[in-house]
This record gives C-alpha cells, sequence and structure tokens, in this order.
C-alpha cells in the first residue's frame, strides 16, 4: 500500500528497485530513517520483525496514533477541517510549542510518584497518562493536517490548494492495521542500529541526502553521512543505504556495493519534463542474489538493461 503522507525525499519511485535488491532471509527489518515510511508501507508484511524508526519526534507520534489511536485520531481530524491559511498558522504554532512531550510526561509521573501517597499516586497516574495520550492524538492530527495543506508536503508554507481532510480517512484506518505489529521508535541512527543489530537484521537507510541535509526538521550535519557509515561499518547483519550519486558519497563507501540507479524527480518533472534524479544504492551484501535464484525464463544480463533500470555496475564484486 501507499504511505498515509507524502514526505521531501519519499521513496515512492524507488521502492521497487529497492524490494528486489533487499536480502533473500532475514528475521527482522528496520527503517532506519522512516520519514513517511514509503518502502516499509510497500513490502508485504512477513513473518519478520518489523521497526520504523525517524528521529522527528511528529512524525514518530504520527504513526503511533495511527497505529494505536486510529479512531480517536479520526475524531480530532474531524474537528473544524477548515483548511486555510489561519487554520495552518494555528497549527504550525501549536507543534512549535512543543506543549506536551513524552519527557514532559516521564518528568510529571515522577514528581507525583514522589509528593503523593502510593495511593494518591496510582489514582493521579491514568489521568496524567490519558492527559498525555490525548494530547499525544491532538498532535498527530495537527501534524498529519500541516502535511497535507503544506507545499510539497515540506511543513513550511502553505499550499494556497484546497483539500479536504476528510478524504483522507481511509488511509488512516488501512495504515492502522498496517502497522499494527510493526514497532515505531524516534531515535538516533546510531543508537537504533546498535540496538537492533543482529545477524538476522536487515537494515534500510534512507538518510537526508548530502548537501539537502536542510530539508528535514531534525538537524543531520556532515558528521553525520561519517557517523552513519562508520555505525553500518560495524553492523553484523546486512544493510542497504540510499543516496544521491556523488563523488563524496562514492568515496565514503568507497569498497561496498555500490549501485547507480535513476528515477523521475518529481520536483523537477513538474517544470522540465522527463527529469531524472541519480542514486546510489550501497551496500554490504551482494544485492543480486534475490534475483540470481527466483525463477526466470530471462538471463540476468537482460535484467541489468531492463528489469534493473540501471547503469548497472550491481555485479561488480565487493572490492573490500
Ligand atoms: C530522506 S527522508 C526518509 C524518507 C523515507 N524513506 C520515505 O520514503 O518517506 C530522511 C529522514 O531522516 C530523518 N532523520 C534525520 N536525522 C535523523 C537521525 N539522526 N536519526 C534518524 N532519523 C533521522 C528525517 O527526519 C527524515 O524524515
Amino acid at each position: 500500500m501507499n504511505s498515509i503522507i507524502s514526505w521531501v525525499g519519499g521513496k515512492k519511485a524507488l521502492r521497487e528497485l529497492i524490494y528486489q535488491r533487499m536480502p533473500k532471509d532475514y528475521g527482522r527489518y528496520i527503517e532506519v530513517f522512516g520519514g513517511g515510511g514509503w518502502v516499509l508501507f510497500g513490502r508485504k508484511p512477513d513473518a519478520s520483525m518489523e521497526v520504523y524508526n525517524d528521529y522527528n519526534a511528529d512524525l514518530a507520534n504520527l504513526f503511533r496514533c495511527v497505529k494505536e489511536r486510529p479512531l480517536a485520531l479520526l475524531k480530532e481530524l474531524n474537528f473544524l477541517p477548515i483548511n486555510g491559511r489561519d487554520e495552518f498558522n494555528v497549527l504550525k504554532k501549536y507543534l512549535e510549542k512543543e506543549e506536551f512531550t513524552s519527557e514532559y510526561l516521564r518528568e510529571e509521573l515522577e514528581l507525583a510518584e514522589n509528593c503523593l501517597s502510593p495511593l494518591q499516586f496510582e489514582e493521579i497516574k491514568s489521568i496524567l497518562i490519558e492527559n498525555a495520550t490525548m494530547s499525544d492524538v491532538k498532535r498527530a492530527a495537527a501534524f498529519f493536517k500541516l502535511i497535507r495543506y503544506s507545499y510539497g508536503s515540506g511543513c513550511t508554507s502553505y499550499s494556497c490548494q484546497p483539500f479536504d481532510i476528510r478524504k483522507t480517512f481511509h488511509l488512516i484506518w488501512s495504515g492502522s492495521r498496517r502497522l499494527k505489529d510493526t514497532v515505531i521508535e524516534n531515535k538516533d541512527f546510531e543508537a537504533l542500529i546498535l540496538q537492533y543489530d543482529r545477524d538476522n537484521a536487515f537494515f534500510y537507510c534512507d538518510p537526508p541526502y548530502y548537501q539537502t541535509e536542510g530539508h528535514y526538521e531534525v538537524e543531520f550535519k556532515k558528521e553525520d553521512h561519517v557517523r552513519l557509515r562508520d555505525t553500518l561499518k560495524q553492523c553484523k547483519g546486512k544493510w542497504l543505504v540510499s543516496y544521491n550519486d556523488c563523488e563524496y558519497i562514492r568515496e565514503l563507501y568507497k569498497g561496498y556495493y555500490i549501485e547507480a540507479v535513476t528515477r523521475i524527480n518529481n520536483l523537477a518533472q513538474r517544470y522540465e519534463g522527463g527529469c531524472e534524479y541519480p542514486e546510489v544504492l550501497i551496500s554490504n551484501y551482494d544485492t543480486a542474489e534475490r534475483l540470481r535464484d527466483a525463477p526466470m525464463q530471462i538471463g540476468l544480463f537482460d535484467l541489468a538493461d531492463g528489469f534493473y533500470n540501471t547503469d548497472s555496475d550491481l555485479k561488480r564484486p565487493c572490492e573490500i
């Protein structure tokens, strides 16, 4: 299925290529830079454990609410669905205020436990949690609307296109069913990778692209590209990273499998028909293993030109 949101850098156009290149066997699938979760939503859920992660707390909260509180979220979304510039500005301000975070809840619970008798604490605990949960739903609804109402889903400027949010309600329902067994995390990539790394793990990483880091709310520094490579270097499991094709990234991942791929550039396509965007898929395993084993009547080299849609150095062995 499609994701419930568009997201800057979303991998809708690239995901078929990614599925074809996933390892044949793995016991846990971890999407490290989840964003809109386009690759996760499109893959068939299987017996493997599945993890969605993004360091953007609003994204993680939205997916948690879609998964666990779809009815409350729909109710909240249905409240005053105006969609005008004024509502957009109010939503933006509300989200910037950071009114209720899980850190805040933790502190409040700690304080209540220290100050109240155990009996009083038990009574107030559920109220505090209920309040926080309600607030999470409100925040999720505001964030969902902000994405839907903003230009290019960038959450910064109003798109000026009238849009009835109620048209998306079926997405919340199917999204909730799709995420029913998915673990939702809100961690920095390094902590997440270390936590979930096992021999049978498969990490799909789609970090902010080199020199386009500023497109996201969460700050991603130039040093973070190196930190990601160094974290992946230690991995017991398999990993696949997507990046923009540039000298810096090719040099950074020298010695790993690097495959050049292209896809239509959606934004540029609006102004310039046929504009393609060069990207690379980098991995620490042979991404051709799944295709090699698939029962096929055509040869692998036919695939390299057609099915693969790449200027393929895919078959080139790892140089490390
Ligand atoms: C290119 S987008 C991912 C798009 C996603 N693959 C999709 O299809 O929608 C990169 C994501 O990385 C997240 N991010 C930035 N810094 C991060 C960090 N240190 N750890 C985890 N996620 C981070 C951003 O919030 C952003 O959503």
